[in-house]
Order: structure tokens, then C-alpha cells, then sequence
């Protein structure tokens, strides 16, 4: 199968980050440091420049304290070709380029990356919105129109729940016209991309040697075939909560282990196994859809004590064409390592005389 490649990764101004490019090789590239060296910033530039997509609700977090802006750059092969992918971000502002040319966040590769987490438990132990988050941005990267849907959908519910604020009961036939609609899509596509999500996320976890079985559903707060009438029986609720209560914002994604819900029931190191099975999923689904490998980014591996899971987390980085794999200490089965201090890299193994030109090339600052 074809794999996406990082080439090298340029950033400047982002987070502690020094000025830096750092070019990545085939295999698994390891980087290692001390806390707060600045090693998740760096899978996080890395994520940005992939794929155009961050979790930071406040752009300008990215941007180095005391800067206005910061710049990430990605020289990438993707389906054969070689581009370059740049993304400009300051105050509430996120510039993204492809070869120079100014495109759209949805005009980026869609399936280039995946980010493995610490944090990643929080799909497990986490409220409904962090499961309908990673549902819904792995459902946008497999299907463009689903995320223009969503963005629909959701702009339609915030301007609907000003309306039920401001009394203007009459405008609801409108406005629970276009919910019916975009709802309804949404909904039908969860429940066909669900089918294989969970096919894939349970044979991830019994693969991770769990014997009790993963099932994921999906939790409807309605169906697209009784969208309308429920939205009409719970009218009196939504004026006078002032917003909409009922539809797939409100879904959520149930994941049980062995029967029993994980989120309530599992233990926290079952938790990290099902939520390692949810981002192997992933993996695999957008491998599927695009026909070409993501480039894996496995953030702090040496967090994951279990010796079961680490040595899944770390063949699952050898068996991928490129992965990055973070630690505090170093990754074992690396090609290239990078040492990580105080927001700089500097290749672990290299003589001195090949460390020239990998740090501080001029870049420009341009969004
Ligand atoms: N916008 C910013 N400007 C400057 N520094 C920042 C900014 N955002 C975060 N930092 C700093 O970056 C450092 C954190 O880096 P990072 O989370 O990448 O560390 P790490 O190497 O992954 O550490 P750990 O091993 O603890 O996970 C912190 O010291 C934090 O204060």
C-alpha cells in the first residue's frame, strides 16, 4: 500500500519550539527528552502541518508567548507526488497553503495523520462530546460532504436556539425543516461508517490481548425517521430551555467492554486498552478509504507502563511505513533519534559534522 511521508517539518514561533526544520526518514523516528522539552509540541506542529486540524479552541496558544504569529511547514509525499504544506496561524486566524496556493481546511489530504495520545483515555472516560469529537473528525476526514454537513448542522442549531431564546416560535417550521435534513444525513452516515469503525476497534482490542469484547454503538437522541416528530413534542421543552434538545449533537458514542459500559465500569488501564483500539481503528479506516498509510504519531509511549500496551504501541510504530514516536526515554526499534531540550532537536546519533544545516534555517512568517 502507498504511505504518506514526511519529508521534513519546519516551524516557527510555535509553542516553545525553537526555529527548526527536522527531516524524518522511512520507519520509526524517535524522539526523546526530558519534561516540557517540548516533544508533544512537536507532534502537534506535526499534526497541524499533515493535516491543517488542531484541538486548541484558542489559536493563538500555538503561537509562542510574546509572538503574533507562527508558521508550520510540512514537505510531504502523498499518492507519489511530492508538495508542501504550510499553515500560518495568529490571533483567531489560520492560514493554510498547498504549494503556495491558498486552499481551505478541507482541501488538505484528508487521511495523512493520526495522533495516538496519553490523553486519548478521555474517549473512554471522557463526557459524549469528546466521543462525538473523535467521531465526527474522523468521519469528516473519510467523507468531505459530511463535514460541510456537520458545519451545517451545527451552525443551523446555534441560529435555531437564538430564535427559541428570542420568542420566535413562529420560524420554527423553517428552521426544523433544514435540522430534518442535515440531521438526518448525519446520522445515516454514523451509522454506516459505525459498522466498520467497530469491526475495526474490536479486533484492535482483543489484538491487545483484552478477553472482554468491545462493542461500539451509537446512542441516538433521535433517528432520521422520527427526527420531525420529535423535535414537535419536545417544542414546549426547547422554548423553555431556550435550545435544542433533541438531534445527532446530541448522540453518543457507547463503547462497552464484556457488556458493561467502559466509561463506568472498565478500569483505567482497560480504558487506555480501548482507546489504543479506537486510534488503531482509525488507523486502518483512513488506510481504507484513501489507499495509503497515515503517518503515525505516538506521543509519550514511555507514559504507557503496561508492558502489554507499550509493546503494542511500539509494533504498531514498526509495522507502519513512518511513525514518530515520543518519549522520555528513547523509543527502542528507532532508525534516527532526536534529542529533545528546551525546545530544540538535535539528532541523538549523528557525528557533530552532519548536524549542519538541521537547526535554525531563515524562515519567514507569512499568513
Ligand atoms: N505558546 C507557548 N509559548 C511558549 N511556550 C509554550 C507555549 N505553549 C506551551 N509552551 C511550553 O511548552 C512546554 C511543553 O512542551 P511539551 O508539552 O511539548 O513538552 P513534552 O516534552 O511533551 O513534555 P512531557 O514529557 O511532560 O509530555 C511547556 O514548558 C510549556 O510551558
Amino acid at each position: 500500500m502507498n504511505a504518506v511521508r514526511l519529508e521534513s517539518l519546519s516551524t516557527l514561533n510555535y509553542r516553545n519550539l525553537a526555529p527548526c526544520t527536522l527531516r524524518f526518514g522511512a520507519g520509526v523516528t524517535g524522539v526523546f527528552g526530558e519534561n516540557g522539552a517540548g516533544k508533544t509540541n512537536l507532534l502537534e506542529a506535526a499534526y497541524l502541518a499533515l493535516t491543517g486540524q488542531t484541538d486548541v479552541t484558542r489559536l493563538e496558544q500555538l503561537v509562542q508567548s510574546g509572538e503574533q504569529e507562527a508558521y508550520v511547514r510540512a514537505d510531504l509525499e502523498s499518492g507519489g507526488s511530492l508538495s508542501v504544506q504550510e499553515v500560518g496561524l495568529g490571533r483567531g486566524r489560520r492560514q493554510l497553503k498547498v504549494d503556495g496556493v491558498r486552499v481551505r481546511a478541507g482541501d488538505l489530504p484528508r487521511g495523512s495523520a493520526v495522533w495516538i495520545r496519553p490523553e486519548d483515555s478521555e474517549l473512554v472516560f471522557g463526557s459524549p462530546s469528546v466521543r462525538r469529537a473523535y467521531l465526527d473528525s474522523l468521519l469528516s476526514r473519510l467523507s468531505a460532504r459530511y463535514g460541510q454537513q456537520l458545519t451545517r448542522y451545527e451552525r443551523t442549531v446555534s441560529q435555531r436556539n437564538a430564535a427559541l431564546r428570542g420568542g420566535e416560535e413562529w420560524a420554527m417550521s423553517v428552521w426544523d425543516d433544514a435540522l430534518v435534513g442535515l440531521g438526518g444525513e448525519i446520522m445515516k452516515f454514523r451509522r454506516r461508517a459505525l459498522t466498520r469503525l467497530g469491526e475495526l476497534a474490536s479486533e484492535s482490542n482483543a489484538a491487545l490481548g483484552s478477553r472482554k469484547a468491545l462493542e461500539l454503538t451509537l446512542l441516538e437522541s433521535t433517528t432520521p425517521e422520527t427526527y420531525a416528530a420529535d423535535l414537535a413534542a419536545r417544542r414546549g421543552e426547547e422554548v423553555s430551555r431556550g435550545s435544542t434538545v433533541t438531534g445527532p449533537h446530541r448522540d453518543d458514542l457507547t463503547l462497552t467492554l464484556g457488556g458493561l459500559s467502559a466509561g463506568e465500569y472498565a478500569s483505567r488501564g482497560e480504558g487506555r486498552t480501548v482507546a489504543l483500539a479506537l486510534r488503531r481503528a482509525e488507523l486502518e479506516l483512513l488506510a481504507e478509504r484513501f489507499g495509503e498509510q497515515p503517518v503515525l504519531l505516538i506521543d509519550d509511549f514511555s507514559a504507557e507502563l503496561d508492558p502489554g500496551r507499550r509493546a503494542f504501541l511500539l509494533e504498531l510504530a514498526a509495522g507502519v511505513p513512518q511513525a514518530i514516536v515520543t518519549g522520555t526515554e528513547r523509543p527502542p526499534g528507532a532508525a534516527l533519534h532526536y534529542r529533545a531540550q528546551a525546545g530544540r532537536f538535535t539528532p541523538a546519533d549523528a557525528p557533530a559534522s552532519e548536524l549542519d544545516g538541521l537547526t535554525a534555517l531563515p524562515l519567514e512568517v507569512h499568513i
